[in-house]
């Protein structure tokens, strides 16, 4: 059985149809990661799946339940990291993440979870002295005590500093090996491309792409090519390339669905120079590439920042 069913999912706040027909599953023990634009109906999706919103359509099962009925067995089997909890500043990281574990029938041991998100010697510090990144870690920890099934993580690291984000990384890794499944949204492409089995781009409450990481990179058949110019030579010396290289910094860059013949000629023409194509590397896009040349296509392609709005 599929953990998470939807099947045309809508989501209407008036007339803004802020979710538009969603449809996708999320295997048992994978990591899904939902990514898309500000406003795009990630949250509203997400929340209408924890069942905490109403849906205005579609179909979703949860874990075998309807989430808006589940009640406290469907409660007690998902944990959830919300962006921003605001929870009583006066508790202490102990007695916070113990509170929690008391609401679950079956909860880890919360030094253990304290341990695990980095937050030890902050065992008895007050919620309130705690920093941006504490506090994002605090949330993790909250939505990991009740050892669920499911969890969803909503920006999980938004506010983390390089290692805490690689922790938090290996946190997701190490749940991901125990079984769980996990649904996290995310404005970082390197998370959802280092964490996620499947990634879904949502843009305008409409999936307009779906797949790993590498299915999405391998429907974009471009590559780039970039190199310095080598010393006194003009961008203008260059021998014709498929394409026009772009200055980036220092660098330029020729992006080409032909990597291999422009690599040909232009290193046939810098050794018949006899000089060097200083820093020259080819790569393949990123899922940020992927990314943004999907969201761009499909803003410009529907109208920069007018809200789709239902049919009258
Ligand atoms: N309670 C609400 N009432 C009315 N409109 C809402 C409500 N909640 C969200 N919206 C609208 O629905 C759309 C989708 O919002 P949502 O928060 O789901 O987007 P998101 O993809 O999570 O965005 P972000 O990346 O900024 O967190 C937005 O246009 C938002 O303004």
């Amino acid at each position: 059985m599929a953990a998470v069913e939807v099947e045309g999912l809508r989501k209407q706040y008036g007339e803004l149809t802020a979710v538009d027909g969603l449809s996708f599953t999320i295997e048992e023990g994978e990591v899904f990661a939902l990514v898309g634009p500000n406003g795009a109906g990630k949250t509203t999706t997400v929340e209408i799946l924890e069942g905490h919103r109403h849906r205005s359509g579609g179909e979703v099962r949860v874990l075998g339940f309807d989430p808006e009925h589940g009640g406290r067995d469907f409660r007690e089997r998902i944990g959830i990291v919300l962006q921003d909890a605001g929870f009583d500043e006066d508790f202490t990281v102990a007695e916070l993440v113990g509170l929690y574990r008391g609401l679950y029938p079956r909860s880890l041991d919360a030094d253990a979870v304290i341990d695990q998100v980095g937050l030890a010697d902050k065992r008895d510090a007050r919620v309130k002295t705690l920093s941006g990144g504490q506090r994002r870690r605090l949330d993790l920890a909250l939505g990991l005590v009740g050892d669920p099934d499911l969890l969803f993580l909503d920006e999980p690291t938004t506010g983390f500093d390089p290692s805490a984000r690689r922790r938090a990384w290996e946190l997701v890794d190490g749940l991901k090996a125990l079984g769980k499944t996990i649904l996290l949204t995310t404005h970082y492409m390197d998370e959802a491309e280092h964490l996620a089995d499947r990634v879904g781009v949502v843009v305008r409450g409409r999936l307009v792409a779906l797949g790993t990481p590498a299915e999405l990179g391998a429907g974009q058949h471009e590559a780039v090519v970039s190199f310095r110019l080598p010393a006194g030579v003009d961008v203008a010396d260059l021998p014709p390339l498929d394409g026009r290289p772009v200055a980036q910094g220092l660098e330029w860059e020729l992006t080409t669905a032909h990597p291999t013949a422009a690599l040909h000629t232009l290193t046939g023409w810098a050794l018949e120079r006899g000089v060097d194509v200083p820093a020259l590397s080819v790569r393949r896009p990123s899922l940020e590439d992927v990314y943004l040349a999907l969201v761009g296509d499909q803003t410009a392609a529907e109208g920069i920042d007018e809200p789709v709005r239902s049919a009258p």
